[in-house]
């Protein structure tokens, strides 16, 4: 039997390990793919998936939050309806952080059996998604895809009522996790004159860009005795007026940048929509973000952990690995996607590898000894304890940590469309040849003096001898949900990027891959 298109259509829903998808009107060509119907089928397949080796969900409570996304509140109640209806109890978190919706299941005299964060992280407006946790953590992709399965058959059947059932216990959990933030900054700065208040004559500014992290400011940081005049955009508003939440963003960490500089702070933050990912501005503006964030954390933990291994994605640079091994630390370069990371991790310190950081240039950071859960909030919270620790020892600032990082001269990031079908065969192909044509170097090779990098878990990165010593690379790779390829370059000499897009560009016209679209490294070159 052919699925219908709508049941085709929700299990399509899943995105790697979150479901996400279009949940308004509002931009042209963007149909709806995720409203309170099906949110409601999702709330019952979830409830159900809890309550797997049991008759029904009865007797399981389930906590669902929301970033300030103008469709949260009715996906919230389409989900309330659903869950109720599999026979569980729901409670209302009101705004929420990702983070927090996991410590809700953790938290004694919390203890949610599954809680849902209902995001779409930074994408625009008009899209909302879902993230799912129990007390291990956060579901799977195998997970997901039962979920969406299961939902897919539910609203085949025929949806259902999606408003919210009446007497939904409305209980915050914000307060109690900005509670735990306190205590462990307290805790780790250890203050004896001011253990109460050990952010006093702290500048410390937020730029929560609109999303779920503006009470850091109020329930943290000006509890803790931080002045934080100068924090911007910390009222959630779903229209994102001001900048797009990302602290991958330009924009967002160039604003992060000027409240700094005008506010003079000691420190900045800059919190994604649903604050599983933040950044860091130091008093001099430098922005702390991607491969610099990584080497402070690392700073940090291999002083608490030496010799041990930090598990980051696929595209960090050369510099930081090198910064890694010489603060005596081990350097595995995975995947990118956040969960592959820290799965990554959690099966190294499984395994006996001391691991205690799993990090991805995105900013999704998770610490061994946080429930390996990706808290930008956590981050900042370590970040503050050591700018901290360091100005109380009147020692070099976090700024000045990062003064040995070797830094890329040029880098670049182009996405090559794929049209085949099967996108993922067609890019895996593309990818082979490139390594025949990379060990072709005795012969004759496209790319000047290049090798495959040593350490290759997803794609193919090639290191390319840029002369006098210097080396930069390019990474091709598949994208992890969409029909692109990636292409990464870094290059330490001037004009770098342009020499290595422009070798790869011939050598991949020759080729005559049709059905992938390499406009965007041509231009890369061609002006
Ligand atoms: O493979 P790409 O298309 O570049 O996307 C990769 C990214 O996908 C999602 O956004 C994940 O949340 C990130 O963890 C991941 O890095």
């Amino acid at each position: 039997m052919r699925a219908s298109a709508d049941a085709e259509r929700v299990r399509r829903l899943q995105n790697g390990s979150d479901v996400r998808g279009v949940a308004m009107d509002g931009v042209e060509g963007e149909a709806v793919t995720l409203d309170a119907t099906t949110a409601r089928a999702i709330g019952t397949a979830f409830a159900e998936w809890l309550a797997r080796d049991e008759s029904s969900a009865q007797g399981k409570t389930i906590g669902v939050g929301r970033d300030p996304r103008l469709s949260g509140e009715a996906l919230r109640d389409g989900m309330f309806a659903g869950m109720v209806e599999a026979g569980a109890t729901v409670v209302d978190m009101g705004l929420a952080t990702t983070p927090a919706c996991f410590m809700s299941c953790v938290t004694e005299g919390v203890e949610y059996d599954g809680a849902v964060m209902l995001t779409a992280s930074h994408l625009p407006f008009n899209r909302n998604g879902m993230k799912f946790f129990t007390k291990h953590g956060g579901l799977d992709k195998p997970d997901i895809k039962e979920i969406c399965a299961r939902a897919a058959e539910l609203v085949e059947a025929g949806g259902g009522d999606a408003k919210a059932p009446a007497g939904v216990t409305s209980a915050p959990f914000l307060p109690t996790y900005a509670v735990q933030l306190c205590e462990i900054i307290r805790k780790g700065v250890n203050s004896k004159d001011n253990y109460e208040k050990p952010l006093s004559g702290m500048k410390i500014v937020v730029d929560a860009g609109n999303g779920s992290g503006g009470f850091f400011v109020d329930m943290v940081l000006n509890q803790l005795g931080a002045d934080t005049t100068g924090s911007q955009f910390l009222d959630p508003d779903g229209n994102f007026p001001n900048h797009s939440p990302n602290p991958e963003d330009k924009a967002a960490m160039e604003a992060g940048v000027r409240a700094v500089l005008n506010a003079k702070a000691d420190l900045g933050i800059v919190f994604d929509t649903d604050v599983d990912r933040s950044a860091v501005i130091d008093a001099s503006g430098k922005e702390i973000n991607r491969n610099k964030l990584i080497a402070l954390l690392s700073e940090i933990v291999l002083k608490e952990t030496p010799g041990s291994t930090i598990v980051t994605d696929s595209v960090t640079s050369d510099g930081l690995h090198k910064f890694i091994i010489d603060k005596g630390g081990k350097h595995l370069r995975f995947m990118r996607g956040y969960k592959n990371v820290i799965n990554k991790g959690k099966e190294l310190n499984a395994s006996g590898v001391d691991t205690p950081l799993m990090i991805e240039t995105s900013g999704h950071g998770a610490m061994r000894e946080n429930y390996d859960l990706d808290d930008g909030a956590y981050l900042a919270v370590k970040i503050i304890i050591e700018a901290v620790r360091r100005r109380n020892a009147k020692e070099p600032s976090i700024g000045q940590v990062l003064e040995s990082l070797e830094e890329p001269l040029e880098e670049a990031e182009v996405r090559l469309k794929i049209s085949d079908p099967d996108f993922k065969e067609y890019g895996l192909n593309v990818i082979e040849s490139l390594l025949a044509e990379v060990n072709d170097t005795v012969e004759h090779s496209s790319f000047g003096k290049c090798r495959p990098a040593e350490d290759n878990y997803e794609g193919l990165r090639v290191c390319v001898d840029e002369g006098n010593g210097k080396q930069g690379w390019f990474l091709l790779r598949c994208s992890l949900h969409d029909p692109v390829m990636v292409l990464n370059f870094e290059s330490q000499v001037e004009g770098g990027v342009r020499v290595m897009a422009e070798e790869f560009g011939t050598w991949i016209l020759d080729q005559n891959y049709d059905k992938l679209d390499c406009s965007s490294v041509h231009e890369l070159y061609s002006n």
